[in-house]
């Protein structure tokens, strides 16, 4: 096996494989324990055709449903999300500050003030989209605990090409920002078995994405 190295699919898009260290892993895993249980459980989002998601989503700071960011679950139990904590928001200024280097302007400035926690099952998917209900352009904080996944990023046009499939493997960072940070992105499939269950996710991924709402 190579080992993998980062890599920049996109201007603006960065992969750091194997960024979170184990135990980082395993604490991140306890987290989205507490936060799928309450205040807002977590649950597949609806959507507003009457579908819903495969993946399986709870909210921090605020709550995302589609398409904007409200600070109570209306659409869940009407509670109020949990707080996005200082640590969460701190590795974050961590990942910025090193997916980016010094061509970021300012990384200890970089405040995302909501995290959504996605869980995979095995046969979850998340079709290609845009992030675009923040109102900030500041960049997506991506990180992957559990079942490696592919992951597809693409252009700010269409679903189209030029797209770009990676692997996301436990541990791994994507931030995408400056000339990506619309770009469409989704999760083709997952592949079952491939986690390790030392993260403390005996099956499925976890995928935590921060950002800034600018609300
Ligand atoms: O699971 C991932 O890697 C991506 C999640 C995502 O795109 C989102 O939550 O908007
Ligand atoms: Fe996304």
């Amino acid at each position: 096996m190579t080992a993998r190295e980062r890599s920049y699919p996109a201007p603006g898009a960065v992969h750091v494989p194997g960024w979170l260290s184990p135990d980082d892993q395993r604490r991140l895993v306890a987290a989205c324990r507490e936060w799928a249980r309450g205040p807002v459980p977590m649950r597949h989002t609806r959507l507003p055709r009457g579908g819903v998601m495969s993946v399986q989503t709870v909210c921090l700071g605020w709550h995302w449903s589609p398409y904007r960011y409200t600070r109570t679950a209306d659409d869940v139990n009407g509670a109020r999300v949990a707080a996005l904590p200082q640590w969460l928001a701190e590795w974050g200024r961590r990942a910025v500050a090193e997916a980016y280097g010094e061509s970021y302007g300012d990384a200890a400035a970089y405040e995302p003030d909501t995290a959504l926690v996605n869980f995979y099952g095995a046969e979850a998917k998340m079709g290609l989209h845009q992030d675009k209900d923040e109102r900030a352009d500041a960049p997506v904080v991506s990180l992957s605990v559990g079942d490696t996944c592919v992951f597809r990023f693409g252009n700010t046009e269409n679903r189209g090409k030029p797209y770009t499939d990676l692997e996301l493997v436990s541990g791994d960072l994507f931030v995408f920002g400056g000339a990506s940070r619309y770009a469409y992105h989704g999760v083709p499939k997952v592949l079952p078995g491939t986690g390790d269950p030392a993260t403390g996710l005996a099956q499925g991924r976890l995928n935590v994405t921060l950002r800034t709402t600018g609300m």
